[in-house]
């Protein structure tokens, strides 16, 4: 049987992955894999639970018997941790420093690891996040490491914060983007890096419409026959 083809966009916080992924996701009509998503909703029941974060033992029971549901809508994706809505509970501040405090712990991964290969579902899967290519699925046959500056995703962050009406001090985001990037960037295990066949995308002053560009191009070159 022919594998199901995967496209991996890996990267740090604000570089524009769930953008390009949902783009790309919707113009192939395959499916997407939103894997900070699951991170998040772990460490959302850890502050529910009052599970003590710092302990690797006490995290793995946790991830491993998750109860997370993705709704998939025509337009968007509802999170659902233990039959409760939390689609915008997981996006505060709070919980991405505490997603990749979680994230941390190599067998809190490891229990979170089948999770996602189930995702890999004809026609094709978009899998987003920070070892797409290089852990998850290494034997995907497209592999994009999307960058930018950390001033100029602390300022994206900024801008889309402000529009849904929260107002952040630009400073304070982009110390935590920074020490949230080196967290994430110095772990022991899966730690963010570019896996070695990936095509790396900075894109820092490149509207997101020229970023779809290159990567469509370049998945075209990688896979001629699928369409895109
Ligand atoms: N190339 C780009 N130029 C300007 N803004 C961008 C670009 N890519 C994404 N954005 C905006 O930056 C914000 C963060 O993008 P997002 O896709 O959520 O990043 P990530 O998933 O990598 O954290 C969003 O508001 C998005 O619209
Ligand atoms: N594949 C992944 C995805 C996310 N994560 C962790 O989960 C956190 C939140 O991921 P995210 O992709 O939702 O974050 P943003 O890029 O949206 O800011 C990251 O900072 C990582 O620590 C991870 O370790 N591995």
């Amino acid at each position: 049987m022919a594998t199901i083809p995967v496209i991996t966009v890996d990267g740090p916080s604000g570089a524009g992955k769930g953008t390009l992924c949902k783009a790309l996701a919707k113009a192939l009509n395959w499916h997407l894999l939103d894997s900070g998503a699951i991170y998040r909703v772990l460490a959302l029941a850890a502050l529910h639970h009052q599970v003590d974060i710092t302990q690797e033992e006490a995290l793995v029971p946790l991830a491993a018997h998750l109860d997370v549901k993705f709704r998939v809508e025509q337009f968007h994706t509802q999170v659902i941790l233990e039959g409760e809505e939390v689609t915008a509970a997981i996006r505060t501040q709070d919980v991405s420093n505490t997603a990749s405090k979680v994230a941390a712990f190599p067998r809190v991964r490891e229990a979170l690891l089948r999770r996602q290969r189930n995702f890999r579902e004809l026609p094709g899967l978009i899998a987003d996040g920070r070892d797409m290519g290089t852990v998850v699925f290494p034997d995907a046959p497209v592999k994009i490491f999307l960058d930018a500056s950390a001033e100029e995703r602390a300022e994206r962050r900024r801008q889309q914060l402000q529009q849904a009406g929260v107002d952040v001090n630009f400073e304070r985001l982009l110390a935590e983007t920074i020490e949230r990037d080196e967290r994430d960037r110095n772990r022991a295990v899966a730690p963010l890096v570019p896996a070695d066949d990936a095509l790396v995308i900075d894109s820092t002053g490149i509207n997101i419409e020229k970023v779809t560009e290159i990567a469509v191009e370049y998945i075209r070159k990688k896979l001629p026959n699928f369409g895109v």
